[in-house]
């Protein structure tokens, strides 16, 4: 037996969690639903889809996987912008057991080609702009069957609409169809990839229990964020990843309106806050130094806006306070979490709004902060890295037995390479993932405080800070600083404003260096790898 001593235990939850399959409970969301007018709208096209209508075409495609021969553990792909068909397949394959691996269409042909290789669909379901791109790699791939269009009402080629698939493998028999049974536990329903921050994406199998999980949470008004149907929401996290298939499958299980937007873009996004009167919104890092620096935001009534969910990437606790100040806000929500662990575990509760703080533990799992050195679980208040276990947590890395023993342990704790701690009132704080800390002298600097700081400076729009190699203190922490409009900085002065906050080892050594934008990823996480190898590259005036 483990010790109990310094592990947390998450909070009882108001919905427990249901035996029945994702996709049946999905189902039933979808009937219980279907009086409301608008389950999503396209800003971009004005279209809208109704939970009665998902209901239909997913019974549909359900039927049509069942007359084409597509059976349990079947595995279909889907490689598309955010649309509104997007989750059509999605939920039909989770009726049936068949699994869904989600592709990002923004990669390029070797990215896919490995992802592919990896979970080897059958069937994919793309967009129109993804098409080329998954022809040519039908041709190497012969395990690749079939390709169906999702936002086409025409077939392209020898490639059906989704329209068209369904007309020609269903008829009225579905409103018969009802979701298939199956072990909960074992049956994965998606195959997602990780951002690929740290190396390669990883394959992570999520299961129907795992989904299951997060179902209760986004019906339990303590942890989900908006929790009464109709209630609109704006969302543009990308469907692909965990951050938009899980919150958006916990959206629909709501009832929600959901606003959706292809990418975030500044006028765009504000607009249909203004006009769609959105009550909350899904943001990641990026946005909220947007929200609180920008002099687009003064253009628009954003009264609407009561709640801000944030996650995906490190908050610096000052940013966040500004916003909400700003706006006027109820509160914002902090959710802390990897695609190993099917979304959030720790979340800023109801009510419970502390900057700085990535909220507490969810109900039905269980976490731990560990000494790098020994393992030990440590006390409240100590940073070390967090681990998680329950119900949540991943069935392992698909086709790297290697990868998911390293990552969960005999005992089932997940260990998330991320270095936190949690307070005595179990609110955790992320400090840093444990890949990116600096190392200077034997004293770790961890990029993310150092960030934080340079955000709140008025001069400066946008900055992250990496670590270059050096002989003799092994790495020097430098910076890549983006000016405010109009505003006026030096290098010196920044070196000068981190120096006057933090000990010694944590100053700019490294330098600093302005460039025009902090490249960072679909869900906001800077990447680290470029701008190491850019400070390499680009001297420093220091
Ligand atoms: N609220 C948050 N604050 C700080 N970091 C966060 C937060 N939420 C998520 N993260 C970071 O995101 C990571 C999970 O991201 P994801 O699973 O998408 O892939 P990744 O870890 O970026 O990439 P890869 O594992 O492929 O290298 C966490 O381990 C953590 O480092
Ligand atoms: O980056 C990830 O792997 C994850 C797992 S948890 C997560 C996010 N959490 C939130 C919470 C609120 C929100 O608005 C966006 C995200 S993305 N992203
Ligand atoms: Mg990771």
């Amino acid at each position: 037996m483990e010790e109990e001593k310094f592990i947390l235990h998450g909070p009882k939850t108001l919905w427990t969690v249901q035996k029945s399959t994702a996709g049946k409970q999905l189902y039933d969301a979808l009937v219980r639903h279907s009086h409301l007018p608008e389950a999503m709208i396209d800003v971009y096209t004005q279209e809208r889809i109704s939970y009665k209508a998902l209901l239909e075409t997913t019974c549909r495609l359900a039927q049509s996987f069942q007359r084409c021969g597509y059976k349990q553990n079947d595995v279909i792909s889907i490689c598309s912008e955010n649309n509104l068909n997007f989750f059509c397949p999605a939920i039909a394959a989770m009726y049936l057991g068949i699994i869904t691996a989600p592709l990002n269409q923004n990669y390029t042909k070797g990215e896919l080609h490995n992802a592919l290789n990896v979970s080897k669909p059958k069937l994919i379901f793309c967009s129109k702009k993804a098409l080329s791109k998954i022809l040519e790699l039908k041709q190497i791939f012969t395990f690749i069957k079939k390709i169906i269009i999702l936002d086409v009402l025409q077939d392209v080629g020898d490639n059906e609409s989704l329209s068209n698939f369904i007309l020609q493998n269903s008829d009225e028999s579905y409103r018969n169809f009802r979701p298939l049974e199956f072990d909960c536990k074992e049956q994965v329903a998606a195959v997602l990839c990780s951002s690929g921050t740290t190396g390669l994406p990883k394959a992570v199998m999520i299961t129907h229990t795992n989904l299951s999980v997060r179902f209760a949470h986004v019906r339990d008004a303590n942890v989900g964020e908006q929790t009464i149907p109709g209630t609109t929401i704006l969302t543009f996290m990308p469907f692909f990843h965990v951050s938009g298939f899980c919150t958006t499958l916990g959206n629909f299980i709501v009832g929600l309106r959901i606003i959706l937007l292809k990418r975030f873009e500044p006028e765009l996004f504000l607009k249909s806050i203004q006009n769609y009167e959105v009550r909350s919104v899904l943001v990641v890092p990026p946005i909220i130094i947007f929200l609180a620096k920008s002099p687009l935001v003064d253009k628009y009534d954003l009264s609407s806006l009561k709640e801000i969910g944030c996650g995906a990437a490190p908050l610096g606790k000052e940013i966040g306070e500004a916003v909400v100040k700003r706006l006027n806000l109820d509160g914002l929500r902090q959710g802390y979490g990897l695609t190993e662990s099917t979304f959030v575990v720790t979340v800023t509760t109801s009510n419970e709004f502390r900057p700085g703080s990535t909220g507490q533990l969810v109900p039905l799992m269980s976490a731990k902060v560990i000494d790098i050195e020994n393992g030990k679980p440590l006390e409240p208040d100590f940073v070390g890295e967090l681990c998680f276990k329950g119900d949540m947590v991943m069935k392992g890395y698909k086709g790297n037995i290697k990868a998911t023993r390293e990552t969960i342990d005999e005992n089932g704790w997940l260990h998330t390479g991320d270095l936190g701690y949690y307070d005595k009132e179990g609110h955790f704080y992320i400090v840093n993932r444990l890949k990116e800390l600096i190392k200077y002298k034997g004293f770790q600097v961890p990029p993310a405080e150092l960030e934080a700081l340079l955000l709140i400076h008025p001069c400066i729009k946008d900055a992250a800070v990496v670590g270059i190699p050096d002989e003799s203190a092994g790495e020097l922490p430098a910076a890549f600083v983006v000016k405010q409009p109009g505003r006026q900085i030096t290098e010196k002065e920044v070196f000068d404003y981190i120096a006057g906050q933090v000990s010694s080892p944590k100053h700019l050594r490294g330098g600093v260096r302005f460039i025009d934008e902090i490249p960072k990823n679909a869900t906001g996480k800077i990447m680290k790898k470029v701008l190491g190898e850019l400070a390499v590259k680009m001297k420093s005036k220091l």
